[in-house]
């Protein structure tokens, strides 16, 4: 089975805890985005959708799916994410797609975070994916020197092709830390939240999964934590 394959099996598997009847909170990146094409084909069973990036917003819209503002919705059922790596433990690091931030914010209101992944995200220790960290971009130096403190390197995220700045949606920065083998993950995520310029880390540690649906050549294993 090729890795969109397995993204596709989770995708699928994941229609299973969709909420009838409720706003369901939708991810961003490839995984999601098969989510989104799977929900589209049972959007008459749900009231609609909290995105978490822009690009989420627009597929789903793309497929007729009311979108709504998170302002106007107190508290969403089940959150369906993606993720870069997960633990045994549901700790992940997110926010390849750069949008952690939303990721992160939507996943807070959730009462259930349900993560789709291929069967390669999952990893004993966090760290080989480099950890991505939005910043404001005043800040983007500062917080830079701050997190190589913390035994990793950091690197500016650019558009691709070309030296510039990727931007994200709300307008702040990624620095990409690798080299960090993170041993707890609780801890690291305080310590990158407590850097002044930081908007939000891609570790989800404290709020991690509830469950993981991942995808291996011989099905979907389902991991609760
Ligand atoms: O955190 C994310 C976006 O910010 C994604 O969930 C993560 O990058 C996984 O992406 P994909 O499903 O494309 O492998």
């Amino acid at each position: 089975m090729t890795q969109n394959e397995l993204k596709q099996a989770v995708a699928r598997a994941a229609i299973e805890y969709v909420v009838e009847n409720e706003i369901i909170g939708v991810g961003t990146g490839s995984t999601a985005n098969f989510f989104i094409d799977e929900l589209a084909k049972i959007k008459h069973r749900i009231k609609g959708a909290v995105a978490s990036s822009e690009a989420t917003a627009a597929r789903l819209r793309g497929h007729g799916i009311e979108v709504y503002d998170l302002n106007d919705v107190p508290e969403i059922a089940v959150y369906i994410d993606g993720a870069d790596e997960i633990t045994n433990a549901g700790a992940m690091i997110k926010g390849g797609g750069a949008a952690l931030t939303r990721e992160k914010i939507v996943a807070s209101v959730s009462k259930q975070f349900v993560c789709i992944a291929d069967g390669s995200k999952l990893v004993e220790v966090m760290g080989k994916f480099p950890l991505p960290v939005e910043v404001l971009p005043m800040a983007r130096a500062s917080v830079t020197r701050a997190l190589a403190m913390l035994g990793g390197t950091p690197k500016l995220r650019l558009k691709p092709g070309t030296e510039e700045a990727f931007i994200t949606d709300n307008g702040g920065m990624i620095i990409d830390v690798a080299g960090l083998a993170i041993a707890d993950p609780v801890a690291l995520e305080q310590q990158v939240n407590q850097i002044v310029g930081v908007i939000a880390v891609g570790l989800f540690a404290a709020r991690g999964a509830n469950v993981c649906l991942l995808g291996m050549a011989d099905g979907v294993k389902t991991l609760k934590f």
